[in-house]
């Protein structure tokens, strides 16, 4: 007989992750006007600037993961997603592509880099995504990263809006998502199989969900931080 303690069947489980859905970042209304062409040009900077925090940190927070991990076939799969950022060599990576989509609006590299548009609610966000991953367990860590099962089809979504609704943007600019697209997708899937097989208990199957619950309430921070400090020009 099933209890409110016996574990969720895969499917039930993969089912309550999926249904954190409609608390993904997706539908933030800073999103949406990325996406309908209605930011402008000094909303768009303030944008990728602040994003580029999340992106400088994530390979910090893939390492806090390695770092805690005893699997060996998991930590080198993290190590993949590190060199995927930061790139084989100098120069290369989906780092170094974030920083072209900023140049391609309007920002100096110098700019990006010395973070000094970086919003303090989107640092406090990214940070606590970081800490995350450094202190709980490496499986909840990991499944706070599921938000990647709901972001393929929204980048997809994003690459077709962006070249539709600001003309000057070109697709090469659009690099850093054409190609984490497909990553996405693989990943996505990957890190929800380590999740089935690794919270086994109805507690670490909650505790799971919590994680991605926690994710989802960073990003759309992020996007409120990144939408009051818009506002500013
Ligand atoms: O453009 C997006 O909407 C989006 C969302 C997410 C996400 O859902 O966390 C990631 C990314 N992009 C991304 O490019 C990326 O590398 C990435 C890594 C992670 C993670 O938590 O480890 N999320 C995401």
């Amino acid at each position: 007989m099933s209890t409110p303690d016996s574990p969720l069947s895969a499917g039930d489980f993969v089912e309550a992750l999926r249904g954190l859905s409609h608390r993904y970042w997706g539908t933030h209304p800073f999103h949406r006007r990325l996406h309908d062409g209605s930011l402008s040009e000094f909303e768009l900077r303030t944008w990728a600037a602040n994003r580029w925090y999340y992106q400088s940190m994530l390979p910090q927070k893939d390492a806090a993961i390695i770092s805690n991990c005893p699997v060996p076939r998991i930590r080198r799969d993290w190590l993949t997603r590190i060199v995927y950022h930061d790139g084989a060599a100098e120069g290369e990576g989906g780092r170094e592509r974030w920083l072209r989509l900023c140049e391609a609006v309007g920002l100096t590299r110098e700019e990006v880099l010395d973070e000094r548009h970086v919003a303090p609610g989107v640092r406090f966000a990214v940070d606590a995504y970081v800490t995350f991953a450094r202190t709980k367990p490496w499986v909840e860590a990991i499944a706070s990263g599921l938000t990647e099962m709901f972001s393929g089809h929204l980048m997809r979504q994003r690459v077709a809006d962006m070249l539709a609704n600001y003309p000057w943007i070109r697709r090469e600019d659009l690099a850093y998502f054409t190609n984490r697209i497909d990553a996405v997708s693989g990943e996505g899937q990957a890190t929800a199989d380590i999740v089935v097989e690794y919270c086994r208990t109805r507690a670490e199957q909650e505790k799971a969900i919590a994680a991605l619950s926690f994710k989802c309430d960073v990003l759309w921070s992020m996007l409120d931080a990144v939408e009051r400090a818009a506002r500013k020009e």
